[in-house]
């Protein structure tokens, strides 16, 4: 099969995404692609496959999102600004629902971020701290506490977005302490059969925090949406910062302005960035994507964010 796409990024987490509102496949084949599509190793290669979908009597499109090894998570919040933009662009509209796997999002187009820079809004959640159903603890909520059976000491907020995340605050980000977390729960122990995103979170100042997150079905990405809008619900819940206030979150792929409600919902504020267009013959029972041939170069911007993202790493 081939397909065209748009390799765009939201805070530097990188996505083919396919306009897959005339397209009819299964599960099965779908999770191929994006095994395809988002193979670092390949020709395209990114944090997994966004697909702008259908809407219906509620929402003007909806978003399905595959992580990078196939799985579907339930949200991918920078994934979303990108899908909100091919959607605006095809349906010439300037906000909208957007029906996730589980759950529905409002976005709608923002100031800019930045000169040049395509920026969203988008409110989703909300925060739901009963994960009882893919932590297995025996409680209901863990906020703020050591996590019996994870192979660390620390205190993190488990909370979904609706997708699950671990959440610890740290004076300094250990990469390799992270990524043995995240890989732990890569295995699907019995405490996180669903598998969970872990991020470590410095807070930087009174208006800023820096989050690093080692994304299921993926690794350590640059950046991760609804891990940025989950630390942002913590950060509030345990009184680093006030509801209600927008904090700066910082990535290794740039920043997004966060604020979350003590109702849940939390709204992201940030880039939807197209690299460039091209199309790709793909395998999707071998996962195997061929060559690629790129119809355009987005150049103006990729330098508009390249700019937010130098200023952004400091
Ligand atoms: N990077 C995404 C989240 C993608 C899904 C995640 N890996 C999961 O499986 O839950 C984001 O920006 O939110």
């Amino acid at each position: 099969m081939r397909f065209h796409f748009t390799v765009c990024q939201g805070s530097g987490n990188d996505f083919p995404l396919i306009d897959a509102r005339a397209i009819d496949l299964d599960d099965a084949t779908w999770a191929g692609v994006a095994r395809a599509l988002a193979d670092r190793a390949g020709p395209v290669g990114g944090d997994g496959l966004l697909l702008l979908t259908d809407g219906d009597a509620h929402h003007a499109f909806g978003m399905r999102m595959f992580n990078a090894d196939g799985s579907e998570a339930e949200t991918c919040l920078n994934g979303l600004r990108c899908v909100a933009r091919a959607g605006f662009e095809a349906l010439g509209i300037e906000r909208a629902s957007v029906r996730l796997k589980t759950s529905t999002a409002e976005v709608s187009r923002d100031a800019a971020i930045a000169p040049g820079v395509t920026t969203i809004r988008e409110v989703a959640g909300p925060a739901d701290l009963d994960v009882g159903r893919w932590l297995v603890t025996g409680d209901s909520e863990n906020v703020q506490r050591p996590i019996p059976g994870l192979p660390s000491a620390r205190a993190f907020t488990a909370v979904a977005m609706p997708n699950p995340h671990l959440i610890a605050f740290v004076d300094e980000i250990d990469e390799d302490e992270l990524s043995m977390i995240g890989r732990f729960a890569e295995t699907a122990p019995p405490l996180l059969p669903e598998r969970a995103n872990v991020s470590f979170v410095e807070i930087r100042g009174a208006t800023a925090m820096f989050v690093r997150t080692f994304e299921r079905g993926v690794g350590l990405t640059d950046s991760c949406g609804s891990a940025m809008a989950a630390s942002t619900f913590a950060a509030c819940l345990s009184g680093r910062t006030d509801f209600g206030r927008e904090l700066i979150v910082l990535n290794r792929g740039g920043l997004v302005r966060g604020q979350a409600e003590a109702d849940g919902m939390v709204r992201l504020s940030g880039n939807a960035t197209w690299d460039w267009t091209g199309s790709a013959e793909v395998d999707a029972a071998t996962g195997v994507a061929g060559a690629v041939e790129i119809e355009r170069h987005y150049n103006d911007e990729i330098a508009a964010w390249a700019e937010v993202a130098d200023r952004a790493a400091g």
